[in-house]
């Protein structure tokens, strides 16, 4: 069967989450018992959208990164794609701001430069995300963000508003630019998103709502909105410098890492380079795979260096995570 594949290296458990065409399940990676979340893909349910999975997954290796949830393994069978992925513990950053209403400056402060920090990596690798909103920014189990692409959605910087009702879903997040079907900048439009991002975070509510979909398009081009009495002069001022209508108006990503109100009790700009090089191959990993699978280490580097993103990937990737979780990096023996 189709999750016979699958059911060699993971324990299956329920669902955690659906959207489109797809499903998440959490399971278990036998050999290192990490938790992992399990995306689950019906080729048919896929059709003409197959290509863009096949793209999603280039795009998924070749990032790594500590604030974007990173690829395991992919498994195709006839019928299926599974993709494993980094398991979040802690949800969606949506119900964490329903359950606070709305977080205090210096709570969004932390979040929010590990958004940007993640969106100017996404960026630097020639992408735009194109649906930045609180249900695609997972909580892990340090209580840091990461940053997931649920729908798709992340295109090559330059893309052009076509896919406008596809895939850019909530429109409430989207740049008037974007909603308009004007050709526009991803980079840009990410900006605006991020902006109403920093908005739900500070004010637990969206900046343009409305029932009906012409009022809400109409909100969002005017560009105004309410400023709750709670908010800082500073955070009104950075919402308005990310808000403009005008894209080229706009804040650049480049201005946020180092703007005043991100630096409020910070002493350096925001650090957006990663901190696990893809290259990268960790020694204490490679040893505890090799007398596990009993080989030479330099043949387990070589067969890692592959990164083929099948089991061995993953058990490479999830013995980093043990380790970077301060877990020992042990796989298990008795089976
Ligand atoms: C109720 O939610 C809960 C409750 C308790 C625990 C969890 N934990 C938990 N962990 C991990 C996931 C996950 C990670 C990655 C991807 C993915 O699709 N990656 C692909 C990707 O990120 N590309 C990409 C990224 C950046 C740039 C370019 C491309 C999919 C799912 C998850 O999903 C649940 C869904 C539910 C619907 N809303 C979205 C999340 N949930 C979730």
């Amino acid at each position: 069967s189709d999750a016979a594949e699958l059911l060699k290296y993971y324990e299956v458990y329920d669902t955690i989450g659906t959207g489109g065409f797809a499903k998440v399940k959490l399971g278990r990676h036998i050999l290192t018992g990490e938790k992992v979340a399990i995306k689950i893909m019906e080729k048919k349910n896929l059709g003409e959208d197959l290509p863009r999975v096949k793209t999603e997954i280039e795009t998924m290796k070749n990032m790594s990164h500590q604030h974007v949830c990173r690829l395991y393994h992919v498994i195709e069978t006839h019928s299926r794609i599974y993709l494993v992925l980094e398991y979040c513990p802690g949800g969606e950053l949506f119900d964490y701001i329903i359950a606070k209403a709305h977080l205090s400056e210096e709570e969004t402060r932390v979040f929010f430069r590990q958004i940007v920090s993640a969106v100017a990596y996404v960026h630097n690798k020639g992408y735009a995300h194109r649906d930045l909103k609180p249900e695609n920014l997972l909580i892990d189990d340090d209580h840091n963000l990461k940053l997931i692409d649920f729908g798709l959605c992340a295109k090559p910087k330059g893309g052009l508003g076509d896919e406008l009702m596809t895939c850019c879903g909530s429109p409430a997040y989207a740049a008037p630019e974007l909603i308009q079907g004007k050709a526009y900048f991803g980079a840009e439009a990410d900006v605006w998103s991020m902006g109403v991002l920093l908005y739900t975070l500070l004010c637990g509510s969206l900046p343009f709502d409305d029932d009906n979909h012409m009022a809400l398009f109409r909100k969002i081009t005017r560009g105004k909105y309410w400023n709750p009495p709670w908010l800082s002069s500073d955070s009104i001022l950075l919402l308005k410098q990310m808000m403009q209508v005008d894209p080229k108006r706009r804040l650049k990503v480049g201005q946020l890492l180092d703007h005043p109100w991100m630096m409020k009790g910070y002493s350096s700009p925001v650090e957006w380079h990663t901190r696990q090089p893809l290259g990268h191959i960790d020694d204490d990993c490679i040893i505890e795979m090799a007398v596990h699978m009993k080989r030479s280490k330099q043949s387990t580097m070589h067969l890692v260096s592959e990164w083929k993103y099948d089991q061995t990937t993953a058990t490479y990737l999830l013995l980093l995570a043990k380790k970077q979780s301060g877990r020992p990096v042990r796989l298990l023996r008795y089976i």
